[in-house]
């Protein structure tokens, strides 16, 4: 996970201080890109313990087209909690937008869905998106979507997907995000008889809260692990069709998890 490591360190280097909506302070830099290619492992950081749980349960749960918190609790998974109101409803967030967009015209409509069918009819296509950004409801979400908008791209049997983050938190939400939308790529391109490309991450607000650096700088002491590999051992009829059981990563071998608080 160099790309990750570089990433860290180039905020300790270039980052400029930035107050921030949460109060706690950052570091930033703004306009960064990894490339990973999924072929030659899985992109999980090595530099410190990865729960996959929360990761896997929190991509299930947004294909699901769930925006309610009742569901990650159900499977131990408490990193919304902190955003919920007391019924577990978060508003109308990635799920809602992913899977029931609903458009001026009074259409409803499923952007996953959508991208499926496309890459499978129209693989040349140049119109492989998938936004969460919708303006007209920013105001009733509990945050607004930090990874806005992905595109795939179809080439030579592989499947390839790039995200726009328009923020990022360096140490708690990127390696999610990053392991998230790599397993993502993945299930699509199974469920398109395609192999996957390459995930790359596109981010711009990056950034280091104050209350993170000396984590970050503990990382960057730690020799990163090779990549673990993912299997996925079962193909449903659905991309919402996925258990948890249903995915298998080998060789993950990684340093200690490494404490750090959320800012909210
Ligand atoms: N400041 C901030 N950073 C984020 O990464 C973030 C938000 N807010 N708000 C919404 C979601 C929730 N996400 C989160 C929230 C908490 C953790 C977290 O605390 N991770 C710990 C424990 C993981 C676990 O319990 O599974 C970690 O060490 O990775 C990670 C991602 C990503 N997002
Ligand atoms: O998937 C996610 C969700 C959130 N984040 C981080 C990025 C920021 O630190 C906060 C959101 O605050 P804003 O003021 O709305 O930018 O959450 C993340 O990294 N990944």
């Amino acid at each position: 996970m160099q790309p990750y490591l570089d990433l860290l360190q180039r905020i300790l280097n270039e980052g400029t201080r930035q107050e921030d909506r949460t109060g706690t302070g950052t570091l930033a830099i703004f306009g960064h890109q990894m490339r990973f290619d999924l072929s030659q492992g899985f992109p999980l950081v090595t530099t410190k313990k990865l729960h996959l749980r929360s990761i896997i349960y929190e991509l299930l749960w947004f294909l699901k087209g769930d925006t309610n918190v009742r569901y990650l609790q159900d499977h131990k998974v408490r990193i919304w909690d902190e955003w919920a109101d007391e019924t577990g409803d978060l508003g109308p967030v990635y799920g809602k937008q992913w899977r029931d967009w609903e458009a001026a015209d009074g259409r409803h409509i499923d952007q996953i869905a959508a991208l499926v069918h496309q890459i499978n009819t129209n693989p040349a296509s140049r119109r492989q998106i998938v936004s969460a950004w919708n303006p007209g409801e920013i105001e009733k979400m509990a945050l607004a979507p930090c990874h806005c908008l992905f595109q795939t791209q179809v080439a030579d049997g592989k499947l390839s997907l790039q995200l726009y983050q328009r923020s990022g938190d360096a140490f708690l939400g990127i390696p999610f995000n990053i392991a998230s939308y790599a397993l993502l790529t993945h299930m699509l391109a199974d469920q398109c008889g395609l192999k996957p490309g390459h995930f790359i991450w596109t981010g711009g607000d990056t950034h280091l809260y104050l209350n993170h650096l000396d984590q970050a700088r503990e990382q960057l002491t730690r020799d990163p692990y090779p990549l673990p590999t993912l299997k996925i051992l079962r193909t449903p009829d659905g991309i919402d069709g996925y258990d948890y059981k249903d995915f298998e990563i080998s060789g993950y071998e990684a340093h200690p998890h490494i404490k750090a608080a959320v800012a909210v």
